[in-house]
């Protein structure tokens, strides 16, 4: 299988990529692959394979395809994904499965289509990005050992402790939803991971970023929330707003955010821009 990178992130899918990789050696001759021991090392594979490449696959979870797209944005070589990470939001929403079968046929026939991202200053996100509640969750859960349990767990000790961000945007138009929130988050896709649907209404190929607001809510209703989000049906939700925007400028009283379920420090005038188009996915 010629033209086809698989990059693998040792640290997705509990560490436990080795059944991947032999199944890959035995389904391909000499397979192309690279364990990346950190995101500088899938860029530098990126670069040092890039012409030779039509495919390049992301073997782990958001974070790591994030990592791969971000090389690949703009530039006509399509991205593959063979999901091996713990929430895998993109690849549900992308139709991307654990069957390598599936997935070599796939390469063979070489369909993609074109899917838009968007950028949180000058960053780079596919799926679902965030600050405030949700932000803080992932800063404090990136120094666990992960997993759904710990993400659980996380989220009910921070929700205690948490004081609400303060939202102001720079528009007029937008002027009336300045305010306190749970969390802010941008959506892409629909769902964060683990069928987990923020934005049910969310599309990747209309150009638009959903924005989603969501105002503090009594711990009590925190189940109720849960369900809504998992029954994809947050939409009636009395806490949250959407706003669908192709870009919005805001600041934000905090810089911990999110992008793809990985934690980062960014500086508040925050500028989302969506980039309609810009990615190419294998179908
Ligand atoms: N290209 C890469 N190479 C090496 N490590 C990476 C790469 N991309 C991300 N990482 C790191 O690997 C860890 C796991 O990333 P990833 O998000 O892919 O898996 P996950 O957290 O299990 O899945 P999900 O985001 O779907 O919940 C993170 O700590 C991340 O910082």
């Amino acid at each position: 299988m010629e033209n086809v990178a698989f990059i693998i992130n040792p640290f997705s899918a509990k560490k436990n990529y080795q059944p991947f990789l032999d199944s890959l050696k035995k389904a391909v001759r000499n397979p192309n692959f690279y364990i990346s021991e950190s995101i500088e090392g899938t860029e530098n594979f990126i670069q040092q394979n890039f012409y030779k490449t039509d495919v390049f696959v992301a073997v782990g979870g958001d974070g790591t395809i994030s990592s791969v797209a971000k090389r690949l944005i703009n530039t006509g070589k399509i991205l593959a994904i063979f999901p091996a990470g713990s929430g895998n939001g993109f690849s549900n929403e992308n139709n991307f499965s654990k069957n390598l079968e599936e997935l070599l046929d796939k390469i063979k026939a070489k369909k993609w289509r074109e899917i838009d991202t968007f950028k949180v200053n000058d960053k780079l996100s596919i799926n679902v990005s965030g600050t405030g509640f949700d932000g803080k969750v992932v800063k404090q859960f990136e120094k666990t050992s992960r997993g759904f349990k710990n993400y659980i767990q996380v989220s009910i000790k921070t929700f205690f402790s948490y004081k609400p961000i303060k939202v102001k945007f720079s528009s007029e138009e937008f002027k009336k939803h300045d305010g306190e929130y749970l969390m802010l988050n941008v959506a892409n896709t629909r769902q964060f991971g683990n069928n987990a649907y923020i934005a049910p209404h969310a599309s990747t190929i209309d150009g638009l970023a959903e924005i989603v607001l969501v105002k503090k809510f009594p711990l009590y209703y925190g189940a109720l929330f849960a369900a809504r989000m998992f029954s994809k049906s947050l939409k009636e939700d009395q806490y949250v707003t959407y706003l669908s925007v192709p870009e919005i400028e805001f600041t934000v009283d905090t810089q911990d955010w999110h992008l793809d379920g990985e934690y980062n420090e960014i500086d508040s005038p925050i500028h989302i821009k969506v980039l309609p188009k810009s990615l190419k996915i294998l179908i």
